[in-house]
């Protein structure tokens, strides 16, 4: 072969190769821009303009939002846009971010513009806004803009869903079962009469209630017969659905530590004919001490309120980082009376469901990881929903128990219910000489059975009577002579 042709066979060769390099570079081009033009879908942009070279978006200088500020805030629809822009930025930043700026400058900008254009404090909105993606953060508070569904619960103790769906039809209320996952909820699309003064409804046949409010009363899963506390229950929407579930039989223990809100309890309970249900009123703190050996008791614990920012949207601006902090710390203790308030020799129950109209991780995954640091004869169980989404395992550098991902999740944009958290725990007898990262105190449940020591109690002052009193229980089946009990923390109105 002489060189010429060895060059031009080489040429093909080299020809060949180039071809098919370049058809390789248009493939892998044409799939980037796909999957470019994706991530921008998802991020709320504008390929085709982008791809134009139309519309590129420059955050404003300080000195323009300082000029915005002196003009009473930004033009609505200015935000609008800005706060969409900043999302496709975000979205992909290596490919919209203007020159120069930086991802903490798009975050700044959104956060300002989600807080004046849906009216949050700064705080709650960079608190919200950080437990989801930029376009999700969104959604949720585009959906805190619009009502939840109306809803109500049968009273199985008065009637049947159909017997009271025809009779509310008969009114010309237009309604249909809420989904698969319960069988006594409605959900009323229109009505001529007020849903909450019908015949029906006085008659104590349903309940208007929240879809949501039903979840955590179906994870604890009563059953006839059994003793069950409900330690936060007012106006009972939950305590009324354990009693029906209960069949009327056994004992609930509904306790509210606002005597006020007792009234509305007790009017819902005697109107939908709960007769196993015993009304108190005390700090939830205080229990196991008032009484204990409950099969299941439900903690609805007094939260923030994140959840049903629709309802109330006093929320968006009352709500500071102590309130969090305090709010936290309540539902810490409360969770740990709510534990040691169950009978773990339950033959029936031995549970506790922890719920929160809440969104926040303080408030939720937090508080149950605390208690399965401070409690380990408690493990976290399934919660039998059907739906949600799993919780947090970790979150911003912090890490829970694994196990978290038992708990679930619920959004107003996802589920089209108020937001909610349901956490299910098992509680079992406790190992003897059972060590806890915290301080060594004597828990209350089970002291006399097991003798067990060395365990953590509680964590504030306010804890003390409830440990001398654990100590004077002790000391009696000893079969000493105690003095009588001096009056602990009084029941708060
Ligand atoms: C989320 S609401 C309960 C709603 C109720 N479970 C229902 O379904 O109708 C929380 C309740 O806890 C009460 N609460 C606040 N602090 C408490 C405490 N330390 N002990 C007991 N109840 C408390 C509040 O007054 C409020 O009524």
């Amino acid at each position: 072969m002489d060189s010429d042709a060895e060059d031009s066979d080489e040429e093909k060769i080299t020809g060949k190769n180039i071809e098919a390099k370049s058809r390789a570079l248009d493939r892998k081009v044409a799939l980037e821009a796909e999957i470019d033009k994706e991530e921008m879908q998802r991020a709320g942009g504008h390929a085709d303009e982008e791809d134009d070279g139309l519309v590129m978006f420059d955050l404003p200088t300080a000195e323009e939002r300082e000029e915005e500020k002196k003009k009473g805030g930004p033009d609505v629809q200015e935000v609008q846009r800005r706060i969409q822009e900043c999302a496709r930025v975000l979205g992909d930043f290596k490919r919209y971010a203007a020159k120069g700026r930086s991802r903490s400058e798009y975050l700044e900008q959104i956060l300002y513009d989600i807080s004046n254009y849906y009216g949050y404090n700064d705080f709650l909105a960079e608190k919200l806004f950080q437990l989801f993606s930029v376009d999700e953060a969104i959604e949720f508070f585009e959906a805190n803009e619009v009502p939840r569904p109306v809803t109500i619960r049968t009273n199985t103790l008065r009637t049947r869903r159909r017997d009271l769906a025809q009779a509310l039809i008969n009114r010309g209320v237009n309604l249909e079962p809420i989904g698969k996952w319960t069988n006594v909820g409605l959900q009323i699309f229109e009505s001529p009469v007020p849903i909450g003064a019908t015949p029906e409804y006085l008659g104590g046949q349903y309940m208007l209630q929240a879809a949501s409010s039903f979840l955590p009363v179906i994870a604890l899963g009563p059953v006839p017969n059994e003793r069950v506390l409900d330690m936060a229950s007012a106006p009972g929407g939950k305590t009324t659905y354990l009693s029906a579930l209960m069949q009327n039989t056994g004992i609930i223990f509904a306790n509210e530590i606002n005597k006020a809100r007792t009234k509305s309890l007790t009017a819902n309970i005697h109107r939908m004919g709960c007769k196993n249900v015993v009304v108190c009123s005390y700090d939830g703190r205080e229990f196991p001490k008032v009484i204990g050996g409950f099969d299941r008791v439900l903690l609805d614990a007094p939260c923030s309120g994140t959840g049903v920012i629709s309802k109330d949207s006093s929320v968006k601006i009352n709500k500071s980082e102590r309130d969090f902090m305090l709010l936290s710390h309540l539902q810490k203790q409360l969770i740990l009376c709510a534990i040691d308030s169950v009978d773990p020799a339950s033959a029936t129950g031995g549970y506790v469901v922890y719920s929160t109209c809440s969104v926040t991780v303080d408030e939720n995954e937090a508080v149950i990881d605390y208690a399965l640091r401070k409690r380990p004869n408690v493990k976290l169980v399934d919660t039998g929903l059907e739906f949600g989404r799993e919780g947090f395992t970790s979150y911003r550098g912090k890490i829970f128990d694994p196990k978290l991902n038992l708990t679930r999740r619920f959004y107003p944009h996802v589920h089209n219910m108020d937001g909610f958290f349901v956490a299910k725990l098992k509680v079992e007898k406790r190992k003897k000489q059972q060590k806890t990262a915290g301080k060594d105190e004597p828990m209350l449940n089970g002291i006399e059975e097991e003798g067990a020591e060395g365990e953590v109690g509680f964590d504030s002052d306010e804890d003390k009577p409830i440990i001398q009193d654990a100590k004077r229980k002790q000391l009696k089946a000893k079969g000493y002579r105690v003095p009588p009990r001096k009056p602990v923390v009084a029941p708060v109105a």
